[in-house]
């Protein structure tokens, strides 16, 4: 430790380690210089000096959890987290790694059990982080009774705040320890910029934007000539599509998105009160086709249909682009023929870009705008998140 300065630690418990996990624990490992030393270039620093350690105590993924060998002072050391990056990038189990030693495993129930004795030891004391970067609804339970052990709760997974209306409340019923922002925008700024205006008093009563990265892609690159099927697939592998691609091309992550939107603006709704176009119909859904037989022919087959809509809007000068409309008592998200020079029609890539209107915004609306999926720049937003819990706890 340098000298004169105080050392503060958050500890972390990651639930999910793929795409966006495995990167977050890799911009933990790169980034404990910068967190250690930050404070020092405050303008403060004269006053008080603090470095920033985080303590990763355990990891999970759908089988099992990892865990040091004890919570209350350890956490796994820099070699190890990279092992488990190297473990989980070849898709095999976290069990591989008990072998290393100064851990323990743990599976199934008794895995959700020492989650909650983990949380029940540090959150009140420590502010336990547990960061949910799975793409699972299974998660909110536990998520609901560490938001009652005073843990800090930061994720990248849409679904627990897009269930039910009674488990959103419970999950932001602390506010102030939970952060979100990567469920919106991915890195962007969209949840804090929101929560800011609404803050100030000053009533949002629009927001509009493109909110799927993987959908900007798909649409930008179709009109440059590219089949649909095969962008999907790039799409999926540079980790901007949900673990099934599906998930994207129905719009449900697109709604859910609008859901977290709506619901930080009070808006008591649920899913069913979105209108959601999809790009396919029942006969490709995860009721009639398992992921990869999707992949592989539900894909193909929907090429012609996608192409012909790209072309018949090119026609008319215009390009599709995938919009989520949230206004008056309207909450909708689905394609749109806009002009290609309008701030949506615009997009490339996977960019984002969302528009909120309000009192202050009313002719010149707040805009934010970049990229909007992909592994690094979601787990760059969910270790942000974590970093700002830290001033609960000076
Ligand atoms: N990629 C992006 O651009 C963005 C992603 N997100 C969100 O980030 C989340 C993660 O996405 P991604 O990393 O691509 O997903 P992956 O499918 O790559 O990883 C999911 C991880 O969660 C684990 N898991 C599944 N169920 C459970 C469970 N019940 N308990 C604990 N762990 C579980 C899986 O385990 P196993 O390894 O055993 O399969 C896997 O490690 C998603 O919710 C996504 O919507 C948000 C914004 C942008
Ligand atoms: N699948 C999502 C990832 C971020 O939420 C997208 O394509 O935008």
């Amino acid at each position: 430790m340098t000298e004169g300065i105080t050392t503060v630690t958050i500890p972390v418990l990651l639930l999910g380690c793929g795409g966006v996990g495995r990167e977050l624990l890799h911009h933990i490992v790169t980034s404990r210089d910068l967190h250690y030393k930050r404070a020092c270039l405050s303008p403060f620093s004269h006053l008080m000096l603090f470095g920033l350690v985080l303590r990763v105590v355990g990891v999970c993924d759908s089988r099992s959890l990892l865990l040091v060998e004890d919570v209350a002072t350890m956490g796994f050391d820099d070699a190890f987290l990279t092992e488990i990056l190297r473990i989980k990038s070849s898709s095999s189990s976290l069990s591989a790694l008990v072998d290393f030693g100064h851990c323990h495993l743990f599976k199934d129930s008794e895995a959700t059990t020492k989650i909650l004795d983990i949380a029940c030891l540090l959150g009140r004391t420590t502010g336990l982080s547990v960061v949910d970067c799975t793409a699972s609804t299974e998660t909110v339970g536990i998520l609901k009774e560490t938001v009652d052990l005073c843990c800090c709760i930061v994720l990248a997974n849409k679904k627990p705040l897009t269930c039910g209306i009674d488990d959103y409340d419970k999950l932001i019923s602390n506010f102030r320890h939970i952060r979100f922002e990567s469920t919106v925008g991915a890195g962007l700024p969209v949840i804090v910029s929101v929560t800011r205006v609404l803050a100030s008093g000053d009533p949002i009563y629009r927001i509009i934007g493109s909110l799927s990265g993987t959908l900007g892609f798909v649409m930008s690159e179709v009109e440059d000539g590219k089949s649909f099927s095969k962008v999907v697939l790039a799409a999926k592998s540079l980790g901007y599509t949900e673990p099934d691609p599906r998930d994207d091309l129905s719009g449900m992550d697109v709604a859910r998105k609008a859901l977290i939107l709506a619901r930080l603006l009070g808006w008591r709704i649920n899913m069913d009160d979105i209108q959601v176009e999809s790009l396919y119909s029942n006969e490709h859904g995860p009721n009639s086709m398992s992921t990869e037989d999707f992949l592989r022919i539900g894909l193909p087959s929907l090429d012609r249909d996608v192409q012909e809509r790209v072309s018949a809007a090119s026609s008319r000068g215009k390009v599709l682009r995938y919009v989520c409309v949230i206004e008056g008592s309207r909450c909708q998200v689905g394609l749109q023929e806009l002009p290609k020079d309008s701030p949506l029609g615009r997009l490339r890539g996977s960019d984002n870009v969302v528009e909120i209107y309000s009192r202050c915004y009313k002719d010149s609306p707040l805009v934010i705008q970049g990229a909007g999926a992909g592994n690094d720049t979601t787990a760059a937003g969910v270790l942000a998140d974590i970093i700002d819990l830290q001033d609960l706890f000076h």
